[in-house]
C-alpha cells in the first residue's frame, strides 16, 4: 500500500499550524505546546512513580529489637530468619562454625585464666586463698599434669587470634575491643590476676553488623567443593582453626572433665555453663573434622552485636494476599551502644523488648554495681515512657525462662537479689508471674497514652516455641494493619 502523504493524513492536517498564522500567534502556539508537554511529562512521571509504588507493595512493617546485652535480640533475629529464609539460614552454617569455635576457645581461655590465677595465688600468701590459722592454701592444688595440659593448650590462643583477625579487619575499633588475654603468663600477684580474670570474663568478640563477616568465614572454612557436609578442615594449613581444635580435642576434654579443675572453677565462682556460647559439653562433636553446626548450635552461638543489622522478608496479608515487606532491626545492647537506638524510634510499627529474667543474680559487665534485672526494668521504663514511641506497639519477651527455672530449681534464692520479692515462695511460677506483673505495671504507670501490649515467656534458643510466638506476634501486627487500613472491621 502506498504511504499516505502528510497532506492527506487527517491527524497531520489537524495538528498543522493554521496556514495564515501571524508571528504572535505562532509564538503563543509554541508556548502552549511547551506547557502541554510539561504537564504531560509530569503526568507520565507520576504514573510511573505510582506503578513502581504498586509493584513495591504497601508500606513496610518495621520492628525494632531492644534489650540489654545478652538479652537474646540476635537470637530472636535468627529465629525470624529460620522461619522465613530457612535455606539462606542453612547456607550460613559455615560462618557459624567459626563462631562456635570462637565460643569454645573463649571458654577454654577462661579455664586457663583461672589456672593462671591459682598458680599466682600459690606464690602470694596474702592472696586471701590461704587459711589464716595454718597457712594451708584453700585452692585445689594443680599437679604437673595439669600444667602440662595447660601448656599444650596454648595454641588455642592463636586460634582465637586467627578467627578474630578474620572477623575484624586490622585497625578497626572492634579489633581493640577484642584483644586477647595472655592466659599463659601468670599474673605477678593475685590482685592483678583477679583483675585479669575479671577482664577476661567480660572480654568477648564483637562484630560490627556492617562488615560482611559471614562471607569471610565461608571462604575460610568451606571446602573447595563448596560442600559443608564433607571435611571442612584445610589439613595443609597448620593455622587452620579446625585443625588446631581437632589436635587439642583430647586435652580440652581431659581438662574440662578434670575434678580438680571443676573444683577450682567452683571456688572461683566461674560457672562456664552460664556463660553465653557454652559448648564444652559438646567438645567431641564440635572438634570433629566434619563438624557442621546444627540449628540449635547456631542459636546457642554467641557473637556480641556492634552497629545495627537489618533482616527483610515478605508476608502475604489478608484475604487479598497483599505482599508486605517486613524489616527487623537488631541493635547492640551494651550500654555504650544504646545511644545509637534513638534514630530508629521514628516510624517503627512495633518494638520487641527482651528482658532476660534469669539474670536476677548477675550484674552488668559494663557496671558491676548494677543488677542485670534492675537494668532491664529501668530500660523498659525509659522505652515505654518515650513519647517518640507512644504509638508503637510493644511486645515484651520475658526471656531465658529455661535458665530461670534451672536456677530456682537449684535453690538460688530470687528474693536475695530482688529484695521487693520478699519471702514469696522460691519457685518458677511465683517468680515469673512477679516479673510479669512488675513489667505490666511499669507500662501502665509510664506510658504517655494507655496502650495494650503483648507479653510472652520465652526461651529464644528453643526454635519451636519461639517460631510459634513470632507467628503470633506477626498475626497481631497484620491484624492491626488490616484494621487501620480498614480492610477488615
Ligand atoms: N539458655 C538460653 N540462652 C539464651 C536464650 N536467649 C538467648 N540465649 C543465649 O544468650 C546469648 C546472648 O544472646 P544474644 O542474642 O547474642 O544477645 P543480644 O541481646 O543480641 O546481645 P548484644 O548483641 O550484646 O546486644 C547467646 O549465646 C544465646 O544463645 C534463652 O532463652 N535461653
Ligand atoms: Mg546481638
Amino acid at each position: 500500500m502506498p504511504a499516505r502523504s502528510s497532506a492527506s493524513d487527517p491527524l497531520s492536517m489537524m495538528l498543522a499550524p493554521p496556514p495564515n498564522e501571524t508571528e504572535a500567534q505562532r509564538a503563543a502556539r509554541l508556548e502552549a505546546e511547551v506547557e502541554a508537554k510539561r504537564v504531560s511529562d509530569m503526568i507520565d512521571e507520576e504514573l510511573q512513580r505510582q506503578e513502581k509504588a504498586d509493584k513495591r507493595g504497601p508500606k513496610a512493617v518495621k520492628i525494632l529489637l531492644l534489650g540489654q546485652s545478652e538479652s537474646g535480640k540476635s537470637t530472636t533475629l535468627k529465629n525470624f530468619q529460620l522461619l522465613h529464609s530457612p535455606k539462606a539460614f542453612k547456607a550460613e552454617r559455615a560462618s557459624w562454625r567459626a563462631v562456635v569455635q570462637l565460643n569454645v576457645v573463649r571458654s577454654m581461655r577462661l579455664i586457663l585464666e583461672v589456672m593462671a590465677q591459682a598458680q599466682a595465688a600459690l606464690h602470694s600468701p596474702s592472696s586471701g586463698f590461704f587459711d589464716d590459722a595454718d597457712g594451708v592454701p584453700q585452692l585445689p592444688t594443680l599437679t604437673a599434669d595439669h600444667l602440662k595440659l595447660k601448656m599444650r593448650l596454648s595454641p588455642l590462643l592463636q586460634v582465637e587470634e586467627t578467627l578474630v583477625r578474620k572477623l575484624n579487619p586490622a585497625g578497626s575499633v572492634e579489633r581493640e575491643a577484642t584483644q586477647l588475654a595472655r592466659a599463659t603468663e601468670p599474673a605477678a600477684h593475685l590482685d592483678a590476676a583477679n583483675m585479669e580474670l575479671a577482664r577476661a570474663r567480660s572480654r568477648e568478640v564483637a562484630i560490627n553488623s556492617q562488615f560482611a563477616w559471614k562471607g569471610m568465614f565461608s571462604k575460610l572454612v568451606a571446602n573447595p567443593r563448596g560442600s559443608f557436609e564433607s571435611d571442612a578442615i584445610d589439613w595443609d594449613d597448620p593455622q587452620d582453626p579446625g585443625r588446631i581444635l581437632h589436635a587439642c580435642r583430647d586435652d580440652m576434654i581431659a581438662l574440662w572433665n578434670d575434678p580438680t579443675i571443676r573444683e577450682l572453677l567452683e571456688v572461683q565462682k566461674v560457672r562456664l555453663q552460664d556463660v553465653p556460647g557454652f559448648f564444652l559439653d559438646d567438645l567431641a562433636r564440635i572438634t570433629s573434622p566434619r563438624y557442621v553446626p546444627t540449628d540449635d548450635d547456631i542459636l546457642r552461638a554467641r557473637l556480641k552485636t556492634l552497629g545495627v543489622s537489618e533482616y527483610r522478608f515478605t508476608i502475604r496479608e489478608g484475604r487479598l494476599h497483599i505482599s508486605r515487606e517486613w524489616r527487623i532491626f537488631d541493635v547492640g545492647g551494651h550500654r555504650s551502644l544504646r545511644a545509637a537506638w534513638a534514630p530508629y524510634f521514628d516510624d517503627m510499627d512495633a518494638i520487641i523488648f527482651l528482658a532476660p529474667i534469669s539474670c536476677f543474680d548477675q550484674v552488668l559487665d559494663e557496671d558491676p554495681s548494677v543488677n542485670r534485672v534492675e537494668d532491664s526494668v529501668l530500660l523498659w521504663r525509659s522505652i515505654v515512657s518515650n513519647v517518640l514511641l507512644a504509638n508503637t506497639s510493644v511486645v515484651l519477651f520475658l526471656n531465658k525462662v529455661d535458665i530461670l527455672q534451672a536456677k530456682l530449681d537449684a535453690g538460688i534464692r530470687f528474693g536475695s537479689y530482688i529484695v521487693s520479692y520478699g519471702n514469696r515462695p522460691n519457685n518458677y511460677e511465683n517468680a515469673s508471674q512477679y516479673m510479669r506483673r512488675k513489667f505490666a505495671q511499669i507500662l501502665k504507670d509510664y506510658s504517655p497514652t494507655p496502650r495494650t501490649f503483648y507479653q510472652h515467656f520465652t526461651t529464644a534458643t528453643d526454635t519451636k516455641q519461639t517460631t510459634e510466638i513470632l507467628r503470633d506476634v506477626q498475626d497481631t501486627i497484620v491484624q492491626r494493619n488490616l484494621k487501620s487500613s480498614k480492610l477488615i472491621s
